[in-house]
């Protein structure tokens, strides 16, 4: 980084997007969501002061139930008034980046935002440290009544959890799950995460940052892990990745043409090029707190499997069960997030994509399929509870009948 925080950036024109917006008609949103103190506020700060040709706005809120959290502020200043702080409900910044404090429930902040609609062309939401990303995904993520009203201008980009490497081990452990599921906030941050930055790497041994590293890919392998000093990342990592359009569902550096996120060390247990056999392994034992994934492949399909396999993960996701289970308190089974590829043997390819009960599977155009060389082969990654050998055999008996 060459900028100084201390320099205000003027403003520049728009032709430095980091990456081609989806769609010129919807404003793309991001999530950043995160552990307590990880650098939610330090990398939005970062991202509000750089010159990124986008005019960013950045909504600071409070979903669910957070009024046991201290209210706080990312102390922004503006040229023509540097003292200018969270006393403005929006705030115009130099490099037309918008900061925009308000503290209400979520959709009247997204509403308010709207009404000023052209004064920016990207969104980004930070959570609370408490947050779970998977319901606030969800908002903007295929609900009917949003969708109506606010939601049609917006499309979920994706959801970035920055993780403090320092604790994030600790906290990780410590945390104390109050949902009945007993799964844990940090870890539902994860899972249901599309990019998970590894902040403060300036203060972990390098032993901790492989640890944590491997920690939070076991959880959630799909994923790319990028570790950053205060926030400082390309912006084309978590900006405008599409992450739930895109026919690129998983997110393995060692199968695409991009810059590996992935960054490894001399103290790192496993490389690019036998990672995808640790993941085999590893996310078929691999359980921390009860969350684990699981990831099957599968050669071309049959559009009768593909019709099989629909009708399993619509119970899998919204009965919490298996198929094959009558009942459904006949295991503990709780998936947050999924994501796959499907190629039938017509021809046809599909991505899953899925946040809790809701889920998609849109057919890969053929345009996509050309630009991107989507694989023959097909997979689904599962992220949650209860992924045990009972569900692998069920799904691998689903994808290959
Ligand atoms: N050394 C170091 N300090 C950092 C880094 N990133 C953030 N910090 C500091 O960590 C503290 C917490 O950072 P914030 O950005 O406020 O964290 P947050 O995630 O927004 O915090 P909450 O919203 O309260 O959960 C601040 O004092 C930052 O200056 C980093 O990479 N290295």
């Amino acid at each position: 980084m060459t900028d100084s925080d201390d320099d205000i950036p003027t403003l520049i024109d728009h032709d430095l997007p980091v990456n081609e917006p989806v769609n010129q008609y919807q404003v793309p949103l991001t999530i950043i969501c995160g552990f307590l103190g990880a650098g939610k506020s330090t990398l939005l700060k970062y991202i509000l002061t750089k010159r990124h040709g986008y005019r960013i706005a950045v909504i600071m809120n409070e979903f669910g139930d957070t009024a046991d959290i201290e209210a706080k502020a990312i102390n922004i200043s503006s040229a023509d008034d540097p003292t200018a702080e969270q006393s403005e409900e929006f705030l115009e910044l130099p490099n037309g980046c918008l900061c925009c404090s308000i503290k209400d429930t979520g959709v009247a902040a997204i509403e308010k935002l709207m009404q000023r609609k052209g004064a920016f062309d990207y969104i980004l939401l930070e959570t609370t440290g408490l947050a779970d990303p998977g319901p606030i995904a969800a908002i903007f993520w295929h609900n009917e009544e949003f969708a109506k009203g606010l939601g049609r201008d917006i499309i979920l980009d994706g959801v970035v959890c920055v993780i403090d490497v320092v604790f994030g081990e600790q906290q990780m452990a410590e945390d104390h799950a109050t949902d009945p599921m007993n799964v844990g906030e940090s870890l539902r941050q994860i899972a249901g995460s599309d990019v998970i930055i590894l902040n403060k790497t300036d203060l972990a041994s390098p032993e901790a940052l492989t640890r944590t590293e491997h920690l939070v890919n076991q959880v959630n392998p799909a994923a790319p892990i990028y570790r950053t000093i205060r926030g400082e990342i390309d912006l084309k990592h978590i900006i405008g990745i599409s992450a739930y359009t895109k026919p690129l569902p998983l997110a393995n550096p060692a199968s695409t043409t991009a810059p590996a996120p992935h960054v490894h060390t001399k103290d790192c247990d496993h490389t690019h090029e036998h990672r995808h056999d640790q993941e085999k392994t590893h996310t078929n034992h691999y359980e921390f707190r009860g969350i684990s994934s699981l990831r099957v492949e599968c050669s071309r399909i049959t559009p009768e499997a593909f019709d099989r396999f629909d009708q399993w993960i619509r119970t899998v996701l919204w009965e919490n069960r298996l198929p094959e289970d009558e009942s459904s308190t006949t295991r503990d089974l709780l998936v947050l997030r999924c994501k796959g590829l499907l190629s039938l043997t017509a021809g046809k390819r599909y991505i899953l994509q899925g946040v809790r009960s809701l889920y998609e599977m849109n057919e890969v155009s053929d345009d996509a399929d050309e630009g991107l060389g989507i694989p023959d082969e097909g997979k689904v990654v599962l992220i949650g509870k209860g992924l045990d050998e009972v569900v692998r055999s069920s799904l691998e008996a689903v994808l290959n009948s």
